[in-house]
């Protein structure tokens, strides 16, 4: 069951990174992330309340904090969602579990493989071939080539690039090179899987296909963090979720719960960007 930590909790000592271990955790240890940012000088007066904004003491735009004081703790089998509205900091923050950012106050701490699929093309070389980059994404990912060689006839067949793989990627269409991607990115057991909505790619009837693995990958991942608009996604996959609000925790709970809470709060409001979807 997930944890969300408070002041007694939260220094919990760190898991031991080392060795072979029982099964994945995270643990965020009061996160901050300050984003720098440059504005005008203003008036005092003209200072917005907004607290996200941090100000110099001549009045200047000096960052926005995106994130502030997070934490809570997963373990091996801990499924959560994150919802908020939009600028909330839900990208941010799996920015920062998936290692992308660093936090500028606080600790991730992480036992386990960390997956992100935030951005799948990051690191796609479109000089080389098909074949090379399933190489080259694999050793990015920490994967040894006798591990990579043991997936790639897999790769191939999802793929169904055939020949193309022996093709540099600008040879490729755009559907094809997400077709290539997408098949490697979900390719390897994830232990800690970090994802923004649902990834889909190709035509119609890749895309069918590409949804049952998408689904078999996720439901093997030891823990799944999800940031999602999608009432539905979020019911069919998390069982925890915790809704941020102007780079905070307002609640955390179970899913079915917080996500209540925050439409019921979200309908309050006329100007409505963060209600969720009920489709996937
Ligand atoms: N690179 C950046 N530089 C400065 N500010 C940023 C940057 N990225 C995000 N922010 C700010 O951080 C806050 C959180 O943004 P974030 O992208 O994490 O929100 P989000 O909840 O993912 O929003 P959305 O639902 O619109 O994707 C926002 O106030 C945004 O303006």
């Amino acid at each position: 069951m997930a944890i969300l930590m408070d002041e007694s909790t939260a220094r919990t000592p760190p898991v031991d990174l080392g060795g072979a271990h029982q099964g994945a955790a995270l643990i965020a240890d009061k996160i901050g992330i300050v984003f720098p940012a440059r504005g005008p000088v203003v008036h005092e007066a003209e200072i917005t309340g907004d607290d996200r904004m941090v100000w110099t003491s001549r009045g200047r735009l000096k960052g926005i904090r995106a994130l502030e004081d997070i934490s809570f703790s997963l373990r091996q089998g801990d499924r959560l969602a994150i919802v908020g509205r939009n600028g909330s900091g839900k990208t941010t923050l799996l920015q920062v579990l998936a290692g992308i950012l660093s936090p500028v106050s606080g600790q991730l701490t992480t036992t386990g493989r960390v997956t992100s699929l935030i951005n799948i093309n990051l690191g796609i070389q479109p000089e080389a071939t098909g074949h090379r980059n399933i190489t080259l994404r694999g050793l990015a990912a920490g994967y040894s080539h006798k591990a990579i060689e043991a997936k790639r006839a897999e790769i191939m067949e999802f793929s169904e690039l055939g020949e193309f793989l022996d093709l540099p990627l600008e040879a490729y269409s755009s559907g094809m090179r997400m077709r290539l991607t997408f098949s490697i990115a979900t390719a390897f057991e994830p232990e800690i899987l970090i994802l923004d909505e649902w990834l889909s790619a190709g035509d119609v009837s890749f895309k069918k296909k590409a949804t049952g693995r998408m689904r078999e990958f996720v439901s093997k991942a030891g823990i799944l963090v999800l940031a999602s608009h999608s009432r539905k996604l979020i019911q069919d996959n998390c069982d925890t979720a915790i809704w941020l609000d102007n780079g905070r925790i307002r609640e955390f709970g179970p899913a079915e719960q917080v996500v209540n809470a925050y439409e019921a709060d979200q309908k309050q409001t006329k100007d409505d960007p963060g209600t969720l979807a009920g489709a996937a």
